[in-house]
């Protein structure tokens, strides 16, 4: 028998390798099994890889001279059982992606690199008869490092732990070499069953009627995709958490995914603060050994609650009873390089693997999932009220043709536009003055989008992308000023004249959340000493960049003093600050206009999502909205009718129109060091198009940036009115295309059901 290995290389294809008997130091099974590590050579490398069969000699292609042995097994036991695996397969199917690629995409690098699955547990102990004579005095950094273990007394503590504590690994093993000291496993204890550290809250009738549900199919060990589809804050958590009490009382995993968890310390809290279980957070900012721990305790089912982002879902489950998809209408479920996969999509497939309820909640359900639920797909449940006596905000529209914003002036006279009406500054006055909290929305981060020579016309570009370069400017210390790329961190100083006129007449035009914080305080600072009466907080990816700093925002916020919030879409994903009463939107409607045929839809889920801060403690909230365009039909259909019937609309325009969610795209992009190479690949690409595909095919056209971080990129767009005729024709053409000659030097990749393009 030989075996089958998928490799971590971009080749649609596995490799067979023969097996002999002193390859297998780990077990007495003579093959390696399906699911284990083994290490191969491949041309002149060596690599990890899976054991994905067992076939017969007969059944090879190899020829007998050329056929390799494994150079070891690595696991006695599989890491992916027989599910991961066929997630493995169907991911690679879906997507059109290499296998091998895949699975690296799905193991942590840890078990990538081939360490073994125990590094964690490995714990070190002082052998029982070793004492500090047994040092010479010289060996001063030897007895230096034995006295931090010693510290740990009988037990030892494990390798990481030491490791973070300063110990070095190579003394661990000089040690260990002179018998002073022994590693060892300490045995997991099995998890101890969940309690509830909290009572459950009454359920309003309609929580009511899906908590039910959800627990029927939970107890019918049955598969149904539910969508939660309630207004923001109408209590979806409360229905995740006692549909989640009847899971981990039956001794099952929860899977909850969250679109982003650095920013969101209390995601935990919501949970521990209910039940009493080992609750595991597996997201990006996690080091390996981290990450090869959170995987370890999914796997053996030692996790019981286990909060993740987008690439938790790939993670293995001893025994999983309920995914969780919150938010489930946020982009950052779609993974946009290398496979590019969809959270909500594959929470969904393993729902059905494992026959477990799948919950995607949302207060702005995304047309894809509108349109699942009219295709019976998803089972839809509305949370319509808030619970209590909180009501939703009312939206209402300032018209800024009407009056102009507010301006101030300097200390040199100078004056300079604001961005706010004047209206909106009474409602953020009169809030403040209440005692409550104002957020003031602006998903612009940076002091300016662009810098311009008034006199001729330069504007600061960058130059590797087709992009205005960001003022960053800081009045407070000129070296935290400089220009900046948001899109590939390109980094430059800001000039004092122009560079191509040499005028002094530089101006930076448009706010961003730094300058609108600086306007906020101009005009609400005491005018006789210029202090800051009410803290103006904001909130950035700048602002927010170190580790513990919005956990000190939150808990700035949450002391619930007047205060004004200054924030980015960061600040749209599901917090819940009681004390904000008014949501102000500057200018969040620009989307409306814009050419990407998604960006309604886009620009109404923020709009809501920030909205829906506004009024969720006791007191009545409210949002405005200021506009220049206060008769675009979108706007009016928004703030009239509400989110869900102006997604409605969208979806009906969207059928007119053949675009998804009513037909299924892929999107091919091409990257490459000229616009004309890029282009020509991709009409090589179209040339060889079976002639009977039945498919739209747009372009090739310049992708939106074309020109990002020096690079070319151009599109090509193909759609389809049934799924399976895209898979179809990808299948059998997706491959010769990245065999093309003119392919050769350039980038190609494949983006299925893509989310912009
Ligand atoms: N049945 C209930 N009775 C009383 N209070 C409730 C009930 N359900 C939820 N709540 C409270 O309502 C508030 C809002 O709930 P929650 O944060 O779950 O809303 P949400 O639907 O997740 O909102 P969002 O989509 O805006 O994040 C919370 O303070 C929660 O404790
Ligand atoms: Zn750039």
């Amino acid at each position: 028998m030989l075996v089958q290995v998928a490799l971590p290389v971009p080749l649609y294809r596995v490799f067979d390798y023969s097996v002999s008997t002193d390859n297998n130091i780990l077990s007495n099974v003579s093959l390696p099994q399906i699911g284990s590590r083994v290490e191969v050579s491949f041309g002149r490398q060596t690599l990890i890889g899976i054991v994905i069969a067992h076939i017969a000699r007969a059944d090879s292609n190899v020829p007998s001279g050329k056929l390799k042995p494994i150079n070891k097994c690595l696991d006695a036991e599989p890491i992916l059982n027989a599910s991961m695996l066929k997630l493995a397969y169907w991911l690679a199917r879906y997507y059109h992606y290499p296998l091998g690629d895949v699975l690296a995409v799905i193991l942590p690098s840890l078990v990538r690199q081939g360490k073994p699955l125990d590094l964690l547990i490995t714990h070190w102990r002082i052998l029982p008869h070793v004492s500090d004579d047994d040092f010479h005095a010289n060996a001063k950094k030897q007895k230096q490092q034995f006295d931090m273990l010693k510290l740990h007394g009988a037990r030892g503590a494990s390798e990481d732990v030491l490791l973070l504590e300063g110990m070095e690994r190579a003394f661990l093993k000089t040690l260990e070499e002179k018998g002073l000291i022994e590693r060892y496993i300490e045995p997991k204890q099995a998890p101890s069953p969940v309690t509830l550290a909290k009572m459950p809250l009454d359920l309003n009738e309609e929580q009511q009627q899906a908590v039910s549900a959800i627990i029927a199919t939970h107890q019918a060990q049955r598969y149904t995709g539910f969508l939660l589809n309630g207004i923001t804050g109408s209590g979806k958590t409360e229905v995740y958490l006692q549909a989640m009490q009847a899971v981990l009382e039956a001794g099952k995993q929860v899977l909850i995914l969250v679109p982003e968890i650095g920013l969101t310390p209390q995601t935990r809290a919501r949970f521990a603060s209910r039940f009493a279980a080992h609750i595991v957070l597996l997201h990006s900012g996690m080091n390996n050994t981290h990450r090869l721990q959170g995987w370890q305790d999914c796997r053996t089912g030692h996790a019981q609650i286990i909060i993740g982002t987008r690439s938790a879902v790939l993670y293995p489950f001893a025994n999983l009873g309920l995914i969780v998809v919150d938010e489930a209408h946020d982009g950052s479920y779609k993974q946009q390089d290398t496979l590019r996969y969809h959270a909500a999509d594959v929470a969904l497939y393993r729902g059905v693997q494992y026959n477990i309820p799948v919950i995607l909640g949302t207060a702005t359900p995304s047309l894809e999932h509108l349109k699942l639920v009219d295709d019976g797909k998803l089972v839809e449940y509305q949370l319509r009220t808030r619970p209590g006596n909180a009501k939703p905000a009312p939206m209402q529209l300032i018209d800024a043709r009407l009056q102009s914003t507010h301006q101030q002036t300097t200390d040199d006279g100078a004056r300079y536009d604001t961005g706010l009406t004047d209206a909106m500054i009474g409602a953020i006055r009169q809030t403040l003055e209440a005692g409550d909290q104002v957020l003031v929305f602006l998903n612009r981060r940076g002091y300016a989008p662009v810098l311009l020579c008034e006199a001729c016309g330069w504007q600061a570009d960058c130059p590797r992308c087709d992009a205005h370069l960001t003022v960053h400017y800081n009045s407070q210390s000129q070296y935290s000023s400089y220009l900046k790329c948001h899109h590939c961190d390109w980094q430059a100083y800001i000039p004092t004249v122009c560079p191509d006129c040499g005028s002094q007449n530089l101006d930076a035009k448009g706010i961003g959340t730094t300058r609108l914080s600086e306007n906020l305080h101009a005009i609400f600072a005491n005018p006789q000493t210029s202090k800051e009466l009410y803290p103006i907080i904001q909130i950035d990816r700048d602002t927010t960049r170190r580790k513990d700093s919005w956990e000190n925002i939150y808990q700035r916020i949450n002391q619930g003093n007047p205060a004004i919030l200054v924030g980015t879409q960061m600040v749209a994903k599901g917090h819940h600050f009681p004390n904000v009463t008014l949501v102000c939107l500057p200018n969040a409607d620009r989307g409306f206009l814009s050419a990407d045929f998604r960006s309604p839809e886009h620009t109404a889920q923020l709009m809501i999502q920030v909205a829906g801060r506004s009024g969720r403690g006791n007191k009545a909230g409210r949002v405005l909205i200021q506009t220049l365009q206060p008769d675009n039909d979108l706007l009016l259909k928004l703030v009239k009718d509400g989110y869900l019937s102006f997604a409605r609309e969208l979806l009906q325009e969207r059928k007119m129109m053949g675009l998804p969610p009513y037909t299924h795209a892929a999107l091919i992009r091409c990257e490459g060091k000229t616009l004309v190479s890029t282009r020509q690949a991709l009409k090589d690409a179209i040339a060889i198009l079976p002639s009977n595909h039945n498919l739209a095919v747009l372009g090739p056209i310049d992708a939106p940036m074309s020109k990002k971080n020096s690079r070319y990129h151009a599109q090509l767009l193909l759609l389809a009115k049934e799924r399976q005729q895209l898979h179809h024709v990808l299948s059998h053409w997706w491959q010769p295309v990245l065999a093309l000659p003119s392919a050769k030097y350039l980038k190609l990749t494949l983006d299925i059901d893509p989310i912009g393009w």
